[in-house]
């Protein structure tokens, strides 16, 4: 994985993030000029990492060893989600807990209220600490719907003991309708409920029995809003669960259509209450409903605010093969209504193969589905395995509901086109929120200016504030100058350790930390109601990332202040960063020479490509790779399918019977020893190559391998991660094959440009042109948000403007000298003028990588001029170069 991205993210392949360095190549000749490239984060949602694609998947999913007897609407029914509820709970040791360095120690709450039973429920997750330090270890009746989850990778363990005494002598006599009006207000109504038999209860004891009075009325309205949802039993029922007592703008209609079958897509702004509007439809709907989410931070998080009476699950490549398991047992036993998976979670037959032919998947929910669409800020290939087409075929899908805040009219277009969602079901609210006021201030010193602005009335006595960088690099000086200035602030970014994150996090939530300086990292799926102020210290790469961020301020209706530093320089460097993904014709085309073997490869083939060494060999990052391949997999014509990744160098080693002994009786290892390399002892091979010669699957062979481990036969080791796939048909055309691909890439890249270019205009209009007619001081409010309704409405957005202002300039007069110079001192290195280009725009490639090559002199000597015009310029000065050589 790239050890810049997100941890438990995926990067965009279009993020600006500087790609991992490969092996150096030699060293320029030119000046040593020493210049590092920040880490980056990646864009809100981005493009998977290893963790959404395992590397070793293959044993990801247990074998199925049985399936729900029937799936009709009537098994589901009977299992009652009063008889999911009885859960045990799971107990949490206090040793686990470490406090943070910084934040004080957390208070020891009055025995009163040692244990929030709201704040305990099916569905929680242990993170490794906490927000609490609990006075003793608590025990629950039951352990149902936790979720085991190794977030933080430790792999480590807690137990869970459990205490089903409670329940047996507990009596519960149903009250008349006394019920809560509020959520979290509801405790001591709901003790009325019950009646004691002299019992000593827990806390959490006592939740458990006031949460089963709670399900029986819960249960009726669920019956009551299947059999009818109609606008009063979908409100009693949302009074019941979440305690609202309405609905906000596009629930009712999104839920009931959605109850109703329909495919509906839902555009609601940050923080309108768009999980409720799967969340009512999972408890009324029969079967299970998949949330397909692109990040694991944000599942873990979604899963955690389900409402105690939806069980919930998800399945992710960080849990182990236990909890996997669990988690699929859990789903076959019908004790979970809501499981978050990622997209990439649909190459997975095993995954598909637990639904078999059964339709009990009742909705499948696409949040972001924005990732859907290239023309989104943050397109994901994987998204494009959501088609209806392949849903239906696939799992009998038919009713799917997408979710997003920030799409445009083209991008909804297109998430429609593909989820085949009629007009009619597009529900839309595209108002800005009222209570977030905009600001934006030109800055030639962004720091001073910050600590500025933290000092004015507006931000002064303010108690929660997100400060927004681009880099990670920036969150470290950010947070220690405001240190040194005397203003508390907590760094944030994936490289650091997943616990110290999980800190920050819940230390800020519970209003222990004041400022959090963070990357995007931060707040995916944050949802701290009171966030009273967001800066952006870094320009926002769209409008769609600026209101993906502002939207973390103010959700609770109190007024909010969204500032944003503007600076040349910034813009400079991420339009730079946003070319480092683009592809040239000739290397797309080596790739599918490489990809379809000149055509010997036939179909049925399993074939790989090791990540590394393929990134480097094509000088296309990894993320780029998986983009083409998936486009080979999903575009028009189906050329390939691909395999969840491995990692496809093994390492076999004897230990029982002889190799040769073995190999007669079995003839998968008489295969492997004719494709080995043998090295004291030891035998290497490929893992495809193995598969196809022995008529096998790479996954087969894995696991035939591993019964041979379980024998004590043998044991082995992985490595060299890989995108395996199987062919499918071989193009007749690589050269019309290879100018498609690259005029998707260029075009997606060029809207990417466009969307850089816009924030940047927007922001500089504000700063510099904006009349202040409605707008004052550094306010800018009134003409922010009519900007921005006029992008999101605005109907072609790949039609490229030449309005839109680069601020990029279009000349030079040394270019072509500096090209020429870089190329005489370089003679020995094979460049391709994009390579150049980058170079001189200062962006590492995995040929080119910074560590190596920000030493040239020319590193980012002209990342003020316009990276197509450097393009050109290279390509010009490479073919008088090479003339010259002969
Ligand atoms: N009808 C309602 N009445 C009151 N509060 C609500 C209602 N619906 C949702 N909420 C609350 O609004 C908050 C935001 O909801 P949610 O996280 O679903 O927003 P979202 O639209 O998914 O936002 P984002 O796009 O930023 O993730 C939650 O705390 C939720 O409980």
């Amino acid at each position: 994985m790239d050890p810049d991205s997100d941890s438990n993210s995926a990067a965009s392949h279009v993020s600006a993030t500087p790609p991992r360095t490969p092996k150096p190549k030699p060293l320029p000749k030119a000046k040593p000029k020493r210049k590092s490239t920040p880490k980056s984060e990646h864009p809100p949602v981005p493009a998977p990492s290893s963790d959404d694609l395992p590397i070793t998947t293959l044993h990801d999913l247990p074998p199925i060893t049985h399936r729900p007897s029937s799936s009709s609407y009537d098994s589901h029914r009977s299992t009652s989600f009063s008889t999911m509820f009885k859960s045990r709970r799971p107990s949490f040791d206090p040793s686990d807990l470490q406090s943070i360095a910084d934040p004080p120690p957390p208070k020891q709450p009055p025995p009163s209220d040692r244990v929030d039973p709201s704040k305990i429920h099916p569905n929680w997750i242990p993170s490794s600490a906490p927000p609490e330090l609990p006075p003793k270890r608590l025990r629950f009746s039951s352990e149902g719907n936790f979720v085991r989850l190794n977030i933080n990778g430790h792999g480590r363990r807690r137990s869970f003991k459990t205490r089903g005494k409670g329940k047996k002598s507990m009596r519960f006599r149903r009250r008349s309708s006394k019920t809560r009006t509020e959520a979290g207000g509801g405790n001591e109504v709901e003790k009325d409920c019950l009646e004691e038999e002299g019992l000593d209860l827990e806390n959490s004891e006592m939740l458990a029995r006031t949460s089963s009075c709670d399900l029986v009325r819960i249960e009726e309205a669920v019956v009551a809003a299947r059999e009818v949802p109609s606008e009063g039993n979908l409100v009693e029922l949302l009074r019941l669960v979440y305690g609202y007592s309405s609905f906000r703008e596009g629930q009712l209609e999104a839920i009931q259509k959605v109850v109703a079958g329909e495919s509906t897509m839902l555009v609601l702004p940050t923080g309108a209450g768009k999980s409720l509007c799967y969340q009512l439809p999972a408890l009324i709907l029969p079967g299970v409903t998949l949330v397909v989410s692109p990040l694991v931070a944000l599942m873990v998080d979604q899963l955690k605010h389900l409402p105690p009476v939806i069980p919930g699950g998800l399945l992710s490549s960080n849990q182990t093969f236990e909890e996997a398991s669990a988690t699929l047992d859990r789903l076959r036993e019908g004790k979970i209504k809501v499981l978050f998976v990622s997209p990439e979670r649909f190459l997975n037959t095993g995954f598909l193969s637990v639904f078999g032919d059964t339709p009990i998947i009742s909705l499948v929910a696409v949040d972001e589905a924005h990732c859907i669409s290239e023309w989104s800020h943050n397109f994901r290939p994987s998204y494009l395995r959501l088609r209806a087409s392949q849903l239906r075929a696939k799992l009998n899908i038919k009713c799917m509901l997408a979710m997003t805040a920030t799409a445009t009219s083209q991008t909804l277009q297109e998430i429609m086109r593909a989820l085949e969602i009629s007009p009619t079901n597009l529900i839309q609210i595209r108002q800005l929120r009222e209570n977030i006021q905009l600001f934006v201030v030109s800055s030639e010193n962004r720091l001073k200016d910050l600590l500025m602005l933290m000092k004015t009335a507006l931000l002064v006595d303010k108690q929660s504030i997100i400060i927004y960088c681009k880099f990670q690099v920036e969150t470290d000086i950010v947070s220690k100058y405001l240190c040194d200035n005397n203003i508390l602030a907590k760094g944030y970014h994936s490289s650091l350790p997943a616990r110290d994150r999980s800190r920050v996090q819940e230390f800020f939530c519970s209003n222990k930390i004041r400022v959090v300086v963070a990357t995007v990292a931060f707040g995916m799926g944050l949802d701290k109601s009171d966030v009273d102020a967001v800066i952006h210290y870094s320009l926002p790469e769209s409008l769609e990332e600026y209101i993906q961020k502002t939207g973390r301020a103010g959700r609770d209706g109190r007024l909010s202040f969204c500032h944003l530093l503007l600076d040349d320089i910034t813009y400079y460097k991420l339009r730079s960063l946003l070319y480092s993904d683009g592809v040239d014709e000739y290397a797309i085309n080596k790739l599918l020479c490489q990809i379809f073997s000149d055509g010997i490869h036939q179909n049925g083939h399993f074939c790989s490509l090791v990540k590394e060494s393929a990134s480097r060999i094509f000088d296309m990052k990894e993320e780029v790779l998986l983009t083409i391949l998936t486009q080979l997999e999903l575009g028009d014509v189906q050329y390939l399918q691909l395999l969840p990744q491995l990692n496809v160098t093994c390492s076999l080693y004897f230990h029982k019977t002889s190799p040769v002994l073995l190999s007669i009786k079995d003839i998968l290892i008489s295969t492997i020893m004719k494709k080995s390399e043998t090295k004291q002892g030891y035998f290497i091979f490929d893992i495809t190559t193995v598969a196809n010669c022995a008529g096998t699957t790479p996954t087969d062979l894995l696991n035939k391998l591993q019964n041979l481990k379980s024998m004590g036969e043998i044991t082995y080791e992985l490595k060299d991660p890989a995108f395996c796939f199987m062919i499918l048909m071989v193009p007749d055309d690589y050269c019309s094959l290879t100018s498609h691909i690259t005029k998707w890439l260029s075009e997606v890249e060029r809207s990417k440009v466009q969307k850089l270019d816009e924030m940047f205009q927007v922001a500089t209009f504000a700063v510099k042109e904006c009349p202040k007619v409605e707008c004052s001081g550094t306010m800018h409010t009134p003409c922010i948000q009519k900007k921005i309704l006029n992008y999101f409405s605005r109907d072609n957005h790949t039609t490229f403007s030449n309005d839109v202002c680069t601020k990029m300039g279009q000349s030079s007069p040394f270019l072509h000298a500096d090209i020429k110079v870089f190329l005489q001192s370089n003679s020995h290195v094979k460049f391709t003028p994009r390579a150049i280009a980058r170079i001189m725009h200062g962006i590492p490639s995995p040929a080119f990588p910074s560590s190596t090559w920000s030493k040239c002199h020319f590193w980012e000597r002209y990342s003020k001029i316009d990276f197509a015009v450097v393009m050109k310029a290279a390509t010009l000065e490479l073919m008088n170069f090479d003339k010259k050589r002969g």
